[in-house]
């Protein structure tokens, strides 16, 4: 097994504020990684360490085994930000331009820059919508596209914090369709989410994260992870449908 990312003895504070305390654990190659944990609990931090916009205290985060400021291929680590889909409806860009535009600054040659912008933006079935204002579209469907601008360079893992915020059941569901073709096809998931049931159907690896620490399991791992989430949640929390 491959480990994509490594993150060892992570501390991270907001001034006295410690959020991070001493959190390590891996993500490997075709891992579907669900990050769950009560509002403020650090969710949103921990991913921008991953990211590089914020720097850590102290400890490592490795990407394919290189320091995360080292990384030259940055195009390797795909993101869709919590407010992709709010986007102004009076920006006046297409669908295809708003990939283009990404894609514009990592590769010279404008036909490959096409091809690789259809072909992301079938792979979240949105290439009929190419040519439509992005303000145009709904929330779920200006969520897909933001997905296709972070696939369009072939990530091998791809970030989302809370990708199912305020979009409807119907989309939701198509975002999970998605996401699953998308971690069979190889790409590595790391998820931030408030719904822990939903996650738990989904992912195969659950961070649980509350109080600074991080606490990690597989997904069939039911007992362990009521704990954590007891830990976290400081309530009694039980799964009664074990689907896995
Ligand atoms: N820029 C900042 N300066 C100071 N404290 C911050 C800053 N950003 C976040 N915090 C605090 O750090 C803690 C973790 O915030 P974070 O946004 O990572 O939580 P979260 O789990 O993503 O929350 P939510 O579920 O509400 O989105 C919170 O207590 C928050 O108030």
């Amino acid at each position: 097994m491959k480990t994509i990312l490594e993150v060892k003895n992570l501390n991270f504070s907001y001034g006295n504020y410690k959020v991070i305390d001493n959190v390590s654990f891996d993500i490997n190659y075709g891992d579907y990684f669900g990050v769950v944990g009560p509002n403020g609990s650090g969710k949103t931090t921990l991913l921008k360490l991953m990211l590089g916009i914020l720097t850590p205290s102290s400890g490592e985060i490795r990407f394919f085994g290189q320091r995360l400021k080292d990384l030259k291929e940055r195009n390797k680590i795909g993101y869709v930000s919590q407010k992709a889909n709010s986007f102004n409806v009076n920006f006046p860009a297409t669908v295809e331009e708003i990939i283009l535009f990404t894609l514009k600054s990592l590769y010279k040659n404008n036909y490959d820059i096409k091809q690789k912008t259809y072909e992301a933006l079938s792979k979240v079935d949105m290439l009929n919508y190419k040519d439509r204002l992005i303000g145009d579209l709904s929330g779920g469907q200006q969520q897909r596209v933001f997905i296709a601008r972070a696939l369009a360079t072939d990530p091998n893992i791809l970030f989302l914090d809370e990708p199912t915020v305020g979009v409807d059941y119907k989309s939701q569901e198509d975002f999970y369709n998605i996401a699953e073709k998308l971690n069979s096809s190889g790409v590595s998931i790391f998820m931030v989410s408030h719904d822990v049931g939903v996650i738990i159907n989904k992912v195969n690896k659950v961070a649980c994260i509350g109080n600074g620490k991080v606490y990690i399991h597989p997904t069939d791992e039911i007992k362990g992870i009521e704990n954590s989430l007891n830990k976290i949640y400081g309530k009694n929390i039980e799964f009664i449908n074990h689907s896995h």
